[in-house]
């Protein structure tokens, strides 16, 4: 069987990267599977070593150690352009001199595809991306919205095993953004294709992928889908990076008591070992006058710091008796009069909470 053609299943075995003079690597001994069709995101904040494996995938940086396997075969001898990859990146790089034609045929001219073959998958995939009867614009004759299309519609044309995008929404703004956000799921749906995403952006990881992985000083902290990493985000950076999160730092005094100050919570099902913090996401939170909570409720003591109309929801910022900062959102029409300077008390099911170990060093 010819294992290129196949959509790519990609797996990543203690993929390191150190790159000269530093000591500490960019990407630490890193383990991940990529399945066959499935859009997955390396989401993590500035410098913690997203692109540069993106980029040891497409074969552009050489791995200090480890092994990348792409169907599983071993691409450590394959350079880049037997890898057949498409790539997209933030800047469109496409030919300034060639016309939008041109631009997306050149990778099947580069394959020496026959002229009809070329002329005819080039149309259909133009038509895909909205851009038929552009064929003959030049790039700085397009909006940043359509350079963008051109590329993404000259990265599929050729059935790639792979599409690798570094940022390629980077450069729009919030409008275009989001609209090209939902192509780029559309294109996924449509096309069965294993889309490999770096973003720095959680809001457009958990938009578009079946899988994130939280990369955090080069090396994946987590691996899951959307849904998994909010609720239950394992790790302290987990739960920042991926939404708010108000966090106590207590202690297990008994599989089902947890002691935090001097407040005493009931611990719905025991945590994992390791995992010492209790974090709870805002929309769990509500802000009750003191003494009126609900029956089995956690609490605390808080003080309103702030309260902002948000639109569907209305945010309440509070300060703990630990002196840090916390919020609860709630839908605007949860009649919340709670003012700024009031005593409150903040509370949450215990079925709400999750168990997070602390940051590493
Ligand atoms: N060519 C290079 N030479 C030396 N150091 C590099 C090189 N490329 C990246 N680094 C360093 O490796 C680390 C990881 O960088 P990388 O670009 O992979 O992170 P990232 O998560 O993609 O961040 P960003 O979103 O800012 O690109 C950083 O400390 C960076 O400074």
């Amino acid at each position: 069987m010819d294992t290129e053609r196949r959509t790519g299943h990609i797996e990543i075995r203690k993929l390191r990267k150190r790159y000269e003079p530093h000591d500490e690597p960019a990407v630490d001994d890193i383990d991940l599977t990529i399945e066959s069709g499935e859009f997955i995101t390396l989401l993590g904040p500035s410098g913690s070593g997203k692109t540069t494996t993106l980029n040891m995938i497409a074969g552009f940086v050489q791995p200090t150690s480890g092994t990348i396997r792409l169907n599983s075969r071993d691409l450590a001898e394959v350079p880049t352009h037997k890898r057949n990859f498409g790539m997209v990146f933030q800047n469109y790089a496409l030919f300034p001199h060639m016309t939008v034609f041109d631009n997306v045929a050149y990778p099947l001219r580069q394959r020496r595809l026959p002229r009809e073959k070329t002329r005819t998958l080039v149309g259909d995939i133009l038509a895909l991306f909205g851009l038929g009867g552009m064929e003959s614009r030049k790039p700085d004759q397009l909006s940043g919205g359509q350079q963008q299309r051109v590329a993404l519609a000259r990265a599929v044309v050729f059935s790639p095993a792979v599409l690798l995008l570094d940022e390629p929404l980077g450069a729009l703004d919030r409008k275009l953004r989001q609209a090209l956000q939902a192509e780029v799921k559309r294109l996924h749906r449509d096309l069965g294709l294993t889309f490999v995403f770096v973003t720095h952006d959680q809001d457009e990881a958990m938009f578009l992928s079946d899988t994130v992985a939280v990369f955090n000083k080069g090396r994946v902290e987590r691996v899951g889908t959307p849904g998994e990493l909010y609720d239950d985000p394992g790790t302290l950076f987990v739960a920042g990076f991926l939404g708010e999160a108000n966090v106590f730092a207590g202690s297990l005094v008994d599989p089902t008591t947890y002691l935090w100050m001097d407040r005493k919570w009931r611990v719905a099902g025991p945590p994992r070992a390791g995992d010492t913090v209790l974090v709870v996401r805002p929309e769990k939170v509500r802000v009750f006058d003191l003494e009126s909570v609900p029956e089995g409720w956690n609490s605390t003591p808080a003080v309103v710091t702030d309260r902002s109309h948000l639109g569907a929801v209305c945010k309440v910022d509070m300060t703990f008796p630990d002196g840090a900062t916390g919020s609860a959102t709630m839908p605007t029409d949860a009649a919340v009069t709670v003012r700024p300077g009031e005593s409150v008390l903040a509370a949450w099911e215990p079925g709400a909470q999750a168990f997070v170990q602390p940051e590493r060093a």
